[in-house]
């Protein structure tokens, strides 16, 4: 279709609601203006002069002043075209005055003023340019032939401009209507398109990333050309100090002018907090929608495929959540005319934003993207499988589903552990991690090329001053994580029932604590006071949702508080239970009263700056402590009190490899990992290596972890192969990369060969594939003594004397011990296997057959 006869059946669809709303406009004004004192003013008193002979006249025939309205109308370059669905975008969006847009002549003086300055001024020299613009197309005649023109106007092309030629097509333009008042309702041009009405109202957000200072530059040139188009003035800010979270909430129109740096710079942060929030599926796939932006990239095309590569994925990335791009990504090239280039997409962009005749290009542009691949929130539909607010276990998890660690997550370790029961997940769990995997490899890829910059410092090193203190799980977090099954306590703790404490409840066993340590998981409450941490390790199938920083910035709950709402929030999840079938009733009671506390949920415990007093407190109550760290924070390691037993988890044992398995967030990371180490080895009480095998990740790098063993001399090293969570995130991990136990032993023998005497195999829990290397401080004669005295151990903090780990040692059962064939599972706990589908299939056909044979 023509465009002149699209307009043509636009008109002819929305003549009607158009002229009501000409006439009812019109009548408004007349009504409002013949009032003694007008409510509008304006500076001219020319116009004033003009509009009170007006009045009189409408007063004496008010036909004639519908007329003069209309055509006032016609040439108010003040007033909006009205294509029908401008009036549909303005409305939705509209403030209640906004939603009267041609009434604004009528309204109060203070509620006018608050319109943009730029839809109040009446530009007079724009009027001019109008003119022009009819002038040029005075060589057409329109619809009607010239014949409808203004009064007084010689150059136009009459009521439609020539825009609805008679192209041969059957169409009606407005002066083919025999009404007064629609002969002249021209499409009018515009100051700005109504679409962005509402959005005008509050300054535009010029964000801003910069090393060498060009992206300020440019941020300040189209500061300096929207205000001198009339927008109120912009607001800049450099990306390093906003926080990223508000984005989430942001609803200005926001422009990014970014530079592209493939060493530390500050977008990292930025892009970093984007492409998680992106590729979190538990975060709403239109969780930016309030957002209007546009990007424009700085970059060097001598960086070949890395040309602005950073800019060009925040583009896509606030794009695919559902922010609403209203001018196409830009970019600048330093090695050619990059001021240039960006001088024409700041002018484009602001024409854009104030001319309507570029009203296809926002329909084009002024949209969220389509998703490239599985949606953040996909798996957010079925709700089915929501752990709900009572801590329902009985309906499967959304995880479960998916075949991802759930409720059962365990700590670090016992989450990550294969349950070798639940193998009948591999088949769904691959397929879902192919997908995930495909979507991640392309943003991984970028951010391969983007260092890290320490956050919490500027680019000169210097600490950022301090934002408003604010909780470390925002709204958004809080949905997220109690979706996942985690009771939130406070503002920055967790707790969650682990998969081993149900099994225990149901005397199907124990996990791999009870076998080494002597733990028995009924008794054991597992939390963290601080959901966020200094790493996004690639085999953590949460840290999609965690928080993260190098400093804590966040609001900070008393230890007493946090301890209470632990316990509480376990206790109420544990009734959950109750009627879970096969739950016992002894182990019921028993866990009424927790003994044991893993801290170690999710995040980095040792971050809460009263990790002491709350560990001390766990002691008071007699609750053990097993707290592992990440090996980030060494200061910390070395200022903590005696806790039962202190980790560290070390999941690589070279720089590039711990890089590339933990992706910490600290620059230094590598010098901070070894100094934890160190601190470790100082402590003297009970202290543990963390070993998490990745095949063809880690398992190759014998020499080295000796090394570290030899640096930290931990009393023991619990090695485990990674599990796979069915989503190897930006790792690609696979099935592939999960050890087999054989290989896993093979692993921990090689590593004993090579450290001598001083260490030995002690114990084994086949059925998590996890095996214990402990110092030979903890064998008398041919016996283990890796479990714990955990009444001595009370004792000897009480006593507030200096102990050792060999103080509260306690005998190792020998099922526990490393080749016995137990495997590490209790013999006194019933193993139990779930039945393939064959398996029950086979059952019910037996069963059908006995009582066919009855
Ligand atoms: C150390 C360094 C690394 C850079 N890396 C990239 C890159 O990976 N890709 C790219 O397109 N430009 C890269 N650039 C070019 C800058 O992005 C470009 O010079 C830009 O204009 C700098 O903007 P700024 O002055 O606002 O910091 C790099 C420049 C430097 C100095
Ligand atoms: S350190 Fe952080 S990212 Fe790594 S496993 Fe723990 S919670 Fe996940």
């Amino acid at each position: 279709m023509s465009s002149s006869s699209s307009a043509v059946q636009l008109w002819r669809e929305y003549r009607i609601p158009l002229v009501c709303m000409a006439v009812g406009i019109a009548t408004l004004t007349l009504i409002l203006s013949s009032k003694q004192k007008s409510t509008f003013t304006t500076t001219d008193n020319d116009d004033d002069d003009k509009n009170k002979k007006k009045n009189n006249e409408a007063k004496r025939n008010p036909q004639t002043k519908v007329d003069e309205l209309v055509e006032d109308m016609a040439h108010d370059p003040t007033i909006p075209r009205l294509s029908p669905e401008a009036v549909n975008r303005v409305l939705e969006h509209a403030t209640p005055e906004q939603k009267q847009p041609l009434q604004h002549q009528g309204l109060k003086k203070e509620v006018y003023r608050k319109l943009p300055k730029v839809i109040r001024k009446k530009p007079k020299k724009k009027q001019a340019e109008l003119d022009a613009i009819a002038a040029a197309s005075a060589s057409t005649t329109g619809c009607c032939g010239g014949k409808h023109k203004a009064d007084g106007d010689d150059n136009s092309a009459g009521c439609c401009g020539g825009k609805s030629q008679n192209d041969g097509a059957a169409h009606s333009c407005a002066c083919s209507s025999s009404s007064p008042a629609t002969l002249s309702t021209p499409p009018v041009l515009a100051q700005i398109d109504p679409l962005l009405l509402p959005l005008l109202q509050d300054p535009i957000k010029i964000f801003f990333s910069t090393i060498t200072g060009t992206a300020k530059l440019f941020a300040q040139q189209l500061a300096e050309s929207a205000t001198a188009r009339g927008l109120p003035v912009p607001k800049l800010i450099d990306i390093v100090d906003y926080d990223t979270e508000d984005f989430l909430t942001e609803s200005s129109l926001s422009i990014f002018i970014l530079s592209t740096y493939n060493v530390e710079g500050p977008n990292d942060w930025f892009l970093k907090w984007l492409e998680d929030t992106r590729f979190d599926w538990r975060v709403q796939k239109e969780s930016m929608n309030r957002l209007k932006f546009s990007v424009f990239g700085l970059g060097d095309s001598a960086y070949g495929d890395e040309f602005c590569n950073g800019p060009k994925s925040a583009d896509k990335w606030l794009g695919q959540m559902g922010a609403q791009r209203v001018w196409p990504f830009g970019e600048g090239d330093k090695n050619a005319d990059q001021g240039g280039a960006f001088k024409q997409w700041n002018d484009a962009l602001l024409a854009s934003l104030l001319d309507p005749t570029q009203s296809h290009v926002h329909e084009a542009y002024f949209s969220s993207d389509e998703e490239d691949g599985a949606s953040a929130s996909e798996h957010d539909d079925d709700d089915e499988g929501d752990v709900d607010e009572n801590g329902d276990y009985a309906k499967q998890t959304k995880e479960e589903k998916l075949g991802l660690p759930t409720i059962d997550g365990g700590d670090a370790s016992e989450g990550e552990m294969v349950d070798l029961e639940d193998m009948g997940n591999v088949a769904r769990k691959i397929k879902q991690a192919k997908e995930d995997k495909a979507l991640d490899e392309e943003a991984f890829a970028i951010q391969k090329v983007r260092a890290k910059r320490a956050v919490g410092e500027t680019k000169d090193g210097k600490a950022i001053k301090p934002r408003e203190v604010r909780e470390m799980v925002s709204p958004l977090l809080y949905k997220s994580l109690t979706k996942q099954g985690y009771k939130i306590i406070g503002s920055h703790s967790g707790v969650k029932i682990c998969r081993w404490t149900k099994a225990a409840l149901r005397g199907r066993g124990f996990c791999y604590k009870h076998s080494f340590y002597g733990i028995q998981s009924h008794l054991c409450m597992e939390t963290t006071p601080s959901l966020a941490c200094a790493n996004k390790c690639v085999f953590c199938w949460r840290h999609h949702t965690n928080p993260v920083g190098t400093e804590w910035r966040w609001k900070v709950d008393d230890p007493e508080f946090i301890l209470e709402g632990a316990l509480e929030n376990h206790y109420g999840m544990l009734k959950q239970l109750k009627g879970v079938p096969g739950v016992r009733a002894d182990r019921f009671v028993e866990a009424t009263q927790v003994k044991h506390c893993a801290l170690s949920l999710v995040g980095e415990p040792i971050f809460y700056p009263h990790i002491n007093e709350f560990v001390n407190l766990l002691h008071k109550k007699r609750i053990s402590s097993f707290l592992v760290t990440n090996a980030q924070f060494p200061d910390a390691i070395a200022n903590m009190d005696p806790v039962t037993q202190l980790y560290v988890s070390v999941d690589a044992s070279t720089k590039e490899s711990l890089k590339k398995i933990d992706r910490p967030l600290f620059r230094d990371f590598w010098e901070r990992f070894l100094d934890s180490l160190d601190a470790l080895g100082k402590k003297g009480q009970r202290t543990v290596y963390r070993l998490t095998l990745v095949k063809d990740f880690n398992t190759d790098e014998i020499a080295n972890y000796v090394e570290l063993i030899r640096r930290g001399q931990p009393d023991f090293i619990e090695v485990k192969g990674v599990t796979y969570c069915g989503y190897g995130g930006a790792s690609g991990l696979t099935m592939a990369n999960v050890p087999y136990h054989a290989e896993v032993v093979r692993f921990v023998e090689l590593i004993q060969e090579q450290l001598g005497p001083g260490y030995e195999i002690a114990a084994e829990h086949a059925h998590s594939c996890s095996i214990l290397v402990a110092s030979t401080k903890f064998k008398k004669g041919d016996k283990w003594y890796t479990h714990i005295d955990y009444d001595r151990f009370f004792e000897l903090v009480e006593s507030g004397e200096k102990f050792t780990s060999l103080d509260y040692m306690a005998e190792t059962p020998t099922w526990a011990y490393f080749g016995a064939p137990e495997g590490g599972f209790d013999p006194e706990e019933t193993r139990y296997f779930r039945k393939t589908k064959d398996q029950r299939k086979a059952e019910r056909d037996q069963r059908e057959e006995d009582e066919q044979n009855q």
